[in-house]
């Protein structure tokens, strides 16, 4: 028996001829030829031991150095991002939590950067986070080189859009993605439906008006719920077709848009689905039954073309004035191009909650601006009615000369912008822009819509005054892109990445408008003391009384 003492040595001398390679071994193994086996096994199990134990080595390394020069790499790109960042002017880089705490105080983002707007000037550098930086712009030369080199918008919204509605090539953050999509849906809007003598059907204003009738019937009725109801009507049997307005559910479908509307931004903001919450699954659950809805309302509208279809009853004029309408720009042409295999809902329910929104927004701000300016309501009354004079024709609405009526439209938009930002964000590049100002790579670039469109230096002493007349005799200019003609008048965006739905959304608005005004005197039914609070819930009570 060997003792301990001989153990140790036998030990330490097979370890020392242990080979350190795989090559070693197998030269080892032909030349030790007839050496013992207990010596040859135990020597192979050192061998591999050493060997794993050399090769996790190599590969921890590995793997550190990696990590490291990612990480290296990381923090360099980072202080770039503050060196450069920091050269824009703003409040201290040092407070980036602080802005948090900040903004409730001044009302909100906007009513934030309006201030410091004032202190540094008409660019400004805020610091959400260490790498979250937004610049925001009022300077209008600035503005209008930005949003018509910048094709990208900031990744948020392009979230929003997937976690609710699933992939989306017209609401992707990559111009690359989208830019396929937006000309078709653009061609197929301002095409096919302007091509015609109104943009929404007069089957659609009979209905549109019945709902008021409806509503009246019950009293006073609520601005806001007022305009969403319309506005769900317009969308709806554009992209789906008549079959739209009688479709049983819905008020359910629009219930739910509202719904995940109102959660979206929310759950958006994680840059990871949280899962963990239960809150999250709800709103899943939500957006899940929306898409349900959506596959259901295809499904009707397009058994319902086909049963109009071969009933037969069209007239050759119906079927060449509102062939569109009665099938939905979605059964038409268009489904080729939005509706793919991999993305079977999230251009439409994009669209819908979109163009929902948005018009039911606008509809929204005229209203409160016609109820508060009667005479204005008059100035248009007598326009429709020097139309009808003038044009002896089926559809009395030619909105597109309608001064007063385009002009209280656009003002209404510049005083009530839909959403409070435009945004844009350069993904892969630093933006040079003239001034010798660079925005870095991944930084925020908004533009303070509602700052911009009451700018007394582009707008004049009354700058927050309702004054349509401005734009009287300006509108037919104002079309066919209406941020060309002044870079101030930003209610659709404007460069490459502006609204594709903009003519079709002004169109239809008005036309709806000028059926209402035709009919009804819209007044309030009472109003606030302050007329400001109109803008702020509840929404103000509105009454639609027939003219005698
Ligand atoms: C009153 C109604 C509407 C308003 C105020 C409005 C406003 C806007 C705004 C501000 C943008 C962002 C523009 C930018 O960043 O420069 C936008 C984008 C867009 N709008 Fe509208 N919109 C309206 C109706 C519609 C309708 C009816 C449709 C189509 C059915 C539509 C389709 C789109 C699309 C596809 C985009 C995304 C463009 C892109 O990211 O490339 N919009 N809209």
């Amino acid at each position: 028996m060997a003792s301990a003492g001989e153990g140790t040595s036998i030990g330490t001398a097979v370890e020392a001829a242990v080979p350190c390679t795989l090559l070693g071994l197998l030269l080892q193994g032909k030349s030790a030829g007839a050496s013992s086996d207990a010596v040859g096994d135990r020597s192979g199990i050192c061998f591999m031991r050493e060997y794993a134990a050399r090769a996790t080595n190599i590969v921890l390394w590995a793997v550190l150095i990696a990590v490291t020069v990612i990480l290296l790499r990381r923090l360099g790109r980072v202080v770039r991002f503050w060196a450069k960042g920091s050269r824009i002017p703003g409040p201290p880089i040092l407070s980036f939590y602080r802005h948090s705490k900040l903004i409730p105080e001044w009302g909100d983002l906007t009513g934030y950067l309006s201030k410091l707007h004032e202190i540094y000037g008409p660019i400004v550098r805020l610091w959400l986070s260490p790498t979250e930086l937004v610049v925001s712009v009022t300077d209008l030369s600035l503005i209008k080189e930005v949003l018509i080199k910048e094709e990208d918008k900031s990744p948020l919204p392009g979230r929003l859009f997937r976690l609710a509605f699933g992939d989306s090539s017209l609401f992707a953050p990559s111009f690359d993605l989208v830019q396929q999509r937006r000309e078709s849906l653009e061609i197929q809007l301002n095409g096919v439906l302007l091509g015609k003598s109104s943009s929404i059907p007069l089957k659609v204003l009979d209905c549109i008006v019945k709902k008021i009738d409806a509503f009246m019937a019950e009293g006073p009725v609520d601005c806001e719920e007022m305009s969403q109801c319309v506005a769900f009507s317009i969308i709806g049997s554009t992209l789906f077709g008549h079959s739209f307005l009688t479709w049983s559910n819905a008020d359910t479908y629009r219930e739910l848009l509202m719904r995940v509307a109102k959660d979206a931004s929310f759950w958006a903001s994680y840059n990871i689905p949280p899962i963990w919450k239960r809150g999250f699954w709800r709103y899943w659950r939500l957006c899940t039954r929306l898409k349900g809805l959506t596959r259901d309302i295809l499904v009707q509208c397009g058994r319902s073309y086909t049963s109009f279809e071969k009933t037969g009853q069209t007239s050759w004029k119906e079927t060449a004035e509102y062939g569109t309408f009665e099938k939905g720009m979605l059964l038409g042409e268009l489904n080729l191009h939005l509706i793919l295999e991999d993305e079977p809902y999230g251009n439409i329910m994009g669209m819908m909650f979109h163009g929902y929104l948005k018009i039911s927004g606008l509809i929204n701000n005229i209203l409160i601006k016609l109820v508060l300016n009667p005479e204005m309501q008059e100035k248009i009354f007598s326009e429709i009615t020097e139309m009808n004079k003038r044009v002896s024709g089926s559809h009395p609405f030619d909105v597109q000369k309608m001064q007063f009526l385009l002009a209280t439209v656009f003002e209404s938009a510049r005083l009530l912008p839909s959403g409070p930002l435009l945004q844009r964000c350069s993904l892969k590049h630093d933006l040079n822009l003239r001034k010798s100002l660079t925005i870095p790579a991944g930084a925020i670039f908004v533009v303070p819509v509602h700052l911009v469109q009451t700018d007394s230096t582009i707008w004049g002493k009354d700058a927050c005054q309702f004054n349509p007349l401005r734009f009287v005799s300006k509108t037919v200019m104002y079309f066919p892109s209406l941020a060309d003609v002044n870079c101030g008048f930003l209610p659709f965006g404007s460069g490459k990445r502006a609204c594709v739905g903009q003519k079709f959304a002004v169109l239809a608005i008005s036309t709806l408008l000028a059926s209402w005004i035709q009919e009804f005197q819209i007044q309030l039914h009472a109003a606030p003391e302050d007329s400001a609070l109109l803008q702020h819930p509840p929404s103000p009570k509105i009454m639609f009384v027939r003219r005698s």
